[in-house]
C-alpha cells in the first residue's frame, strides 16, 4: 500500500520532499520550469499542512563532487518566483552535514529550504546506507515527488525511506501513478498505442507491455524502418538497426497471434539531410527511394493515424513521428498531438521525454489528460517494471 501526503498529519514536522528539479538550463536560466511547476501542489499542500519544508534534488550529471554548474541555484530562484513573496526560498550550500542540520532547525513557518544538488555527494547514486540515514535524519516525514527519477534506486529516492518514521507519495507521484496505471491496468477502449523515435531497442519492452493490452499499435518515427525493412519494403538511407531486425520480426509475429493490428507508416516525407537545408518530398507508397531517408510520416499515414486516435478513448503516445526538431519534418508529430489533443472523450497520456516537450512547445500541453514530466521513469513505467521509488514507498 502506498499512502500519499493526504493521509499524513504534517503540523510542526520537518517534511522531507525529494522532488525533480533536474530542469534544463541555458547558463543560470531555467529554459522549461515544467517540473518545477509540477511540484508545486505538493509544496504547497505540505506548507498549508503546516510543515516545515525541505525540499531535495539533484540536477544533471556532476561527477560525485560540488560542481558550481550542476548547482541548484537557479532552480531555486525560480521556484521563489513561482511560490510568490509569501514563501522564502532559502538555498543550502550542502544537502548533508551540520550546517543543513542547523539550517533546518532554525526553519520558520512558511519558508521553504532547498539543498543543494544530491549528486555533489557520490553516495547518493551509490545508494549508500550511511548517506541515506544522514539525509533520512532530517526528516520526521519522507515525501517522494520525484517521478522523473523514481526509475533510479537512489539514496534520496529509494534508499533513505527504510530510515524515516514515515513516508507518502507526494501529489505529481499520485498523480502520474494514476494516469500511467490506468493506462496499463484498465484502459477504456478502444485504446491505441503511438510509439516513435529513434530506436526499437528504446521501445522493445513497451511494445511487449502494450501490444496484449492494446487494440491498435500505431509505430511512426526512426523505428518505423526497421519493422518496414523486415516486411520488404525500401527503406533507402532511412535509420534502421540491422541489429534488431530478428527482433522486430518477432514482435510483428506476436502481433499477427494477437490479432492485434500494428500500423505501420503506409508513405513518408523524405529527404537527404538531418537539416533544414534537406530536400523535402512525399512518396506515393511506403517504399523510399535509394538515396533518401524517411523522416516524417507522409500524408496518407496522418491522416491513418488521426482516424485510430480519433475513435479510441484510451490514447498512450511515446516518441515523436518524425525528426520534429526540423521544422520541415514536425507535420506528423504536430497531427498527432493535434488529434489526441482534439479528442476530448478520450484519455489522452504523453510519455516524457521528446514526446513531452513536443507537446509542450506546440502548445498542446494542458488539452491533454496527462503529461509525464518522466523520459526514462514513464518508459520503465510503461514497460510494467515496479520503479524502485515508487517500490520504496510502499508500507504494508
Ligand atoms: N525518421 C527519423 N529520422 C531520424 N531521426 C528521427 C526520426 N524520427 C524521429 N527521430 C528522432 O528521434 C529522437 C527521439 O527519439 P527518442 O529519444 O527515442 O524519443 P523519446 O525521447 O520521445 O523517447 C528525436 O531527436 C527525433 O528527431
Ligand atoms: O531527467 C531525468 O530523466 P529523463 O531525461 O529520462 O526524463 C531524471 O531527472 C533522471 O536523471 P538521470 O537520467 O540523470 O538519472
Amino acid at each position: 500500500m502506498i499512502r500519499y501526503i493526504d493521509d499524513l498529519q504534517l503540523t510542526g514536522k520537518r517534511v522531507f520532499i525529494r522532488v525533480d528539479f533536474n530542469v534544463p538550463l541555458e547558463g543560470k536560466r531555467v529554459t522549461d520550469d515544467t517540473r518545477i511547476r509540477e511540484a508545486l501542489p505538493t509544496i504547497r499542500r505540505a506548507l498549508e499542512m503546516g510543515g516545515k519544508v525541505i525540499l531535495a534534488s539533484h540536477l544533471g550529471r556532476p561527477k560525485g563532487g560540488p560542481d558550481p554548474k550542476f548547482t541548484l541555484e537557479p532552480a531555486a530562484s525560480k521556484l521563489a518566483e513561482l511560490l510568490g513573496p509569501k514563501h522564502e526560498v532559502i538555498l543550502a550550500d550542502d544537502c548533508v552535514g551540520d550546517a543543513v542540520k542547523k539550517q533546518v532547525k532554525e526553519l520558520k513557518d512558511g519558508q521553504v529550504l532547498v539543498l543543494e544538488n544530491l549528486r555533489f555527494h557520490k553516495e547518493e547514486e551509490a545508494n549508500d546506507e550511511a548517506f541515506s540515514r544522514e539525509l533520512a535524519s532530517l526528516a520526521d516525514v519522507y515525501v517522494n515527488d520525484a517521478f522523473g527519477t523514481a526509475h533510479r534506486a537512489h539514496a534520496s529516492t529509494a534508499g533513505m525511506a527504510a530510515f524515516v518514521k514515515e513516508k507518502a507519495a507526494g501529489l505529481l507521484m499520485k498523480k502520474e501513478i494514476e494516469y500511467l496505471g490506468r493506462v496499463l491496468k484498465n484502459p477504456e477502449k478502444p485504446f491505441v498505442a503511438i510509439l516513435g523515435g529513434s530506436k526499437v531497442s528504446d521501445k522493445i519492452k513497451v511494445i511487449e507491455n502494450l501490444l496484449p493490452k492494446v487494440d491498435a499499435l500505431l509505430i511512426g518515427g526512426a523505428m518505423a524502418y526497421t519493422f518496414l525493412k523486415v516486411q520488404g519494403a525500401d527503406v533507402g538511407k532511412s535509420r534502421v538497426e540491422e541489429d534488431k531486425l530478428a527482433l522486430a520480426t518477432k514482435i510483428l509475429d506476436a502481433a499477427a497471434r494477437l490479432k492485434t493490428p500494428i500500423v505501420l507508416p503506409v508513405d513518408h516525407v523524405v529527404g537527404n539531410a538531418l537539416t533544414e537545408q534537406s530536400i523535402k518530398q512525399e512518396t506515393p507508397d511506403r517504399n523510399i527511394p535509394a538515396d533518401l531517408m524517411g523522416l516524417d510520416i507522409g500524408p496518407k499515414t496522418r491522416a491513418q493515424f488521426t482516424q485510430h486516435i480519433r475513435n479510441a478513448k484510451t490514447v498512450v503516445w511515446n516518441g515523436p513521428m518524425g525528426l520534429f526538431e526540423v521544422d520541415k519534418f514536425a507535420e506528423g508529430t504536430k497531427v498527432v498531438a493535434d488529434a489526441m489533443a482534439n479528442n476530448r472523450a478520450a484519455v489522452t497520456v504523453i510519455g516524457g521525454g521528446d514526446s513531452a516537450a513536443a507537446v509542450q512547445q506546440m502548445g498542446y500541453g494542458d488539452k491533454m489528460t496527462h503529461v509525464s514530466t518522466g523520459g526514462g521513469a514513464s518508459l520503465e513505467f510503461l514497460e510494467g517494471i515496479q520503479l524502485p521509488g515508487i517500490k520504496a514507498l510502499e508500507t504494508k
